[in-house]
């Protein structure tokens, strides 16, 4: 054995050393043809390329490595990267590495293009003219439907040449892939019963031998499928995230006008883009492949059966189809509007789930455990009910849909299976086959065998394809719904972000958001409010009601305004009206253009404090980057931390780069002055303080305050405090007048703001010195009540325990 392989080994060396002379002679041979100069220039490419080569190569494993650290550091920042083009880089923690993910905006004219989709449907699709809150038809399988699909596919799928659009071709590509093995499986199947009946072990050998690789290449087929259908719902759900996203987190502050003002989705946008968007999506990635292959299937299958079987049962085949899918869809309960009501439904109970948690401390202070659990069986019962008479409208459908799609259809792919044999002038080549065969009469039987088995299957086939679309009605309708949920929730949004509240020709009500006649001005240096009527909105297409009946002021740079006022008379609301998150019903507002540094910033009465680092929190809302761009550096937040009393909070939490849920962790106190370093961090030109300082101690109030002047911020604070009065130059009191509509400004320390204050005072002296009197009828009113009085008009003693008080010599005189 060693002889033999040591003889083999060295007649392959001898091969290779063959093939490797005859190469080198040739090549030697060229190179001595070639001319001298030719050499030359050779060589410098061949090491021009190596060097350039091997630089790219240096180049190319550098910006990875500067990527890696980058993806990292940005992670751990909670950051990301603008781009030129405005898109920003973002990087997701993928497995042990970090992944890269570029996000494009949306441009503005996409919207405006979808504006005519979503807002002015096509009458015949009866989804009214946008003008109607929630515009929605009845879900189900109509015009709308189509149009509100289509609608979102031109989201979904924006070009032909996009990503979407390869991934659909390359499914459609399988699926026909899958219709052609079945083709042949059909055949193959025929062929191998045969052969097992003539007793043809070599040829049913083979047969197997087929039909494994078959089922190997089909079983691949079928996963690629499901792989790519899983692709397609992935894709459509990012296209429509981020779209959704993009309309919803604006500067025209939609997320907060859409729940607020507008209220046609109600309070469950977050059930709206996570879970309805989620079942939309798989829905009709699903659709494509369950009405798609069938529908291939049936035609391809329909042919072969024509050629095997005749018209005539062909025709009985397609009569059968269309008689039961006309009476199922006639007994099919409306499964789209069922299915947008179960949307709504489970929104509902998810959000009361979602409140509870965001509310957690103060119902464990109520002790309201009992309270909200009842709340939210409520709404978990009716949901439950909702689904429950959707299962059992689905039996009786089911029973029928169940028993004509396996059971009648099989019987009649039987009978027409055998039309070839039992009436061989009508059944087409089986038929033909059949007739020349009666004369021969040998191996008659096995080949109708054969035909009876191919026939069967492709039958079978044809029924299944036949009995997925049917069942796909079902689907197509639970799809309606989801559509009709998503269509609302887009065109919502478009409403919102186009302020397109106009009735054609309709009477709207006063203060409505179809009435907003008033201007805002962005890019004043100051605060101005000319013949504004403070009103508190009503939702869509309601009247909002007004506060105060018509404001003017004007706040200069240096100018600190106190706004002061009882609770619930409209101090918070002005702040809302310059944030534009309220509408400017008549008037004019002008207000600095940007938010933060050289602009205007708000102090909200709830303090927010974003998920990340306790750097965002001082930095809020900017990132860790712009903080960078900004030339701002952890000493600088040191320093704004101790300005504003939290100095110690970097050693107690353990770095800037801790990740806490920190609304709980920080005390209300802290909070709001973590509202104060924000503030010191970003150093606007105003600053609107609502509440800002109501649970800190008095004298770090007024550090606070001073730090603030001092770095040239204008305040404008909203509080009930009458001690703020000395940081302020001005103040603004609302709730005067009888009615509590009327308002004063005035300037701080002067001599009528001094008598202002006098006549408070001597309206607490003259109440004080009836205090003696108040008094007395107190006691008369004490001893009346503690009387017991008996049937004959007498009274009884009070009893030992009841400290009665001995009368006063006032009183009894
Ligand atoms: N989103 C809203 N939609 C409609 N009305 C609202 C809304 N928010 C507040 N209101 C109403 O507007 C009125 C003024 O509210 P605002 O918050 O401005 O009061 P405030 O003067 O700041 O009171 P407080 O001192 O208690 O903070 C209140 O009657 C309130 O019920």
């Amino acid at each position: 054995m060693a002889v033999q392989s040591t003889l083999r080994h060295t007649a392959a060396e001898d091969a290779l050393a063959a093939f490797v002379d005859k190469w080198t002679d040739l090549f030697k041979t060229r190179l001595r043809k070639t001319s001298r100069t030719t050499r030359i220039v050779a060589t410098i490419a061949l090491i021009t390329s190596i060097v350039l080569g091997g630089e790219g190569a240096r180049r190319w494993w550098k910006r990875k490595r500067h990527e890696r650290e980058q993806g990292h550091k940005l992670v751990r920042t909670n950051s990301w990267l603008h781009n030129k083009d405005g898109s920003r880089t973002i990087y997701v923690p993928y497995k042990d590495r970090t992944s890269k993910v570029v996000i494009n905006n949306t441009d503005p004219l996409t919207f405006e293009a979808h504006r005519r989709l979503f807002l002015n449907p096509p009458r015949v699709s009866g989804l009214g003219n946008g003008t109607v809150p929630s515009a929605q038809a009845k879900p189900g399988l109509n015009l709308a439907f189509l149009h509100q699909f289509l609608s979102l596919m031109s989201i979904m799928i924006p070009r032909w040449s996009s990503k979407e659009a390869g991934l659909l071709l390359s499914h459609a590509m399988f699926l026909m892939l899958r219709t052609y093995l079945s083709l042949v499986v059909a055949r193959l199947d025929g062929e191998l019963v045969r052969d097992l009946v003539a007793g043809n072990g070599k040829a049913l050998a083979l047969g197997l031998l087929k039909w494994c690789g078959l089922g190997g290449f089909a079983s691949y087929t079928n996963a690629m499928i499901k792989f790519l259908e899983s692709k397609v719902s992935i894709a459509f759900r990012t296209r429509l995230t981020r779209y959704i996203h993009d309309l919803y987190l604006n500067d025209n502050l939609n997320y907060y006008k859409l729940v607020n003002l507008d209220g046609g989705i109600g309070h469950s946008a977050d059930q709206f883009v996570t879970q309805d968007l989620t079942l939309f999506c798989a829905a009709a990635a699903s659709i494509y492949s369950s009405l798609g292959k069938p529908a291939v299937d049936i035609g391809v299958f329909s042919f072969q059966l024509y050629r095997s079987l005749g018209p005539l049962a062909v025709t009985g085949l397609f009569s059968t189809y269309f008689l039961t899918a006309s009476i199922l869809r006639r007994l099919s309960p409306p499964f789209g509007k069922l299915k947008a009501v179960e949307g709504r439904k489970e929104g509902d109970f998810r959000s009361l789930h979602a409140r509870l948690i965001a509310n957690a401390e103060e119902v464990a202070f109520y002790g309201g455990a009992d309270m909200e659990k009842t709340f939210l069986n409520k709404e978990f019962k009716s949901l439950k009910s909702w689904m429950e008479s959707i299962y059992m409208l689905k039996i009786r459908y089911n029973i029928l849909e169940d028993f004509i799609l396996k059971y009648s259809w099989s019987a009649y792919g039987y009978l027409f299976a055998s039309l070839p044999v039992f009436l061989p002038a009508w059944g087409g080549f089986g038929g033909v086959a059949e007739m020349a065969e009666l004369a021969e009469s040998s191996g008659r039987e096995r080949n109708r065998m054969k035909e009876f088995i191919t026939n069967k299957r492709l039958m079978l086939s044809c029924a299944d394809a036949g009995g997925r679309m049917m069942y796909s009605i079902k689907d197509l309708s639970e799809l309606a719904g989801h559509t009709s949920r998503v269509y609302t929730l887009i065109s919502t949004l478009h409403r919102v972000h186009a302020d397109a509240y106009k009735i054609r020709g309709g009477n709207y009500e006063l203060y409505s958001l179809s009435d907003v006649q008033g201007t805002i001005q962005k890019g004043f240096d100051g605060v101005r409010l000319e013949h504004v009527p403070v009103v508190a909105p009503g939702l869509w297409p309601q009247g909002g009601e007004e506060l105060l009946d018509s404001l003017s002021l004007i706040v200069r740079s240096g100018e600190h305004v106190l706004i002061s006022g009882p609770n619930g008379v409209g101090k918070s609301a002005i702040a809302r009206i310059l944030a534009g998150m309220w509408p400017v019903y008549r008037g004019l507002v002008s207000r600095p253009k940007d938010i933060g540094q050289d602009g205007i910033m708000f102090l909200p009465q709830r303090p927010y404090l974003s998920p990340g680092t306790l750097r965002d929190q001082v930095i809020y809302p900017d990132g860790h980057n712009d903080m960078i761009e900004k030339r701002k550096s952890e000493i600088d937040l040191r320093r704004v931390l101790d300005e504003s009393r939290l100095g110690y909070l970097p050693e107690r939490e353990g770095g800037w780069d801790t990740r806490k849920e920190w609304k709980d962790v920080l005390s209300g106190g802290e909070k709001q002055r973590m509202g104060f370093a924000r503030l010191l961090y970003h150093e606007p030109r105003y600053a609107i303080i609502d509440e800002g300082t109501s649970a800190v101690s008095s004298d770090v109030e007024g550090l606070l305050y001073e730090t603030c002047k001092e770095k040239g911020i204008t305040l404008i604070t909203i509080s009930t405090r009458a001690s703020l009065k000395k940081y302020h130059t001005y103040n603004l009191i609302l709730g005067e007048g009888e009615r509590g509509d009327e308002w004063e400004f005035e300037r701080i320390g002067t001599e009528k703001e001094k008598m202002h204050v006098e006549k408070e005072l001597q309206d607490l002296r003259e109440r004080l010195s009836r205090v003696d009197e108040w008094r007395e009828r107190r006691e008369e009113i004490e001893k009346e009540l503690a009387a017991v009085w008996t049937e004959d008009g007498g009274s009884l003693n009070a009893p030992s325990y009841i400290e009665v008080d001995q009368p006063t010599p006032s009183s009894e005189s």
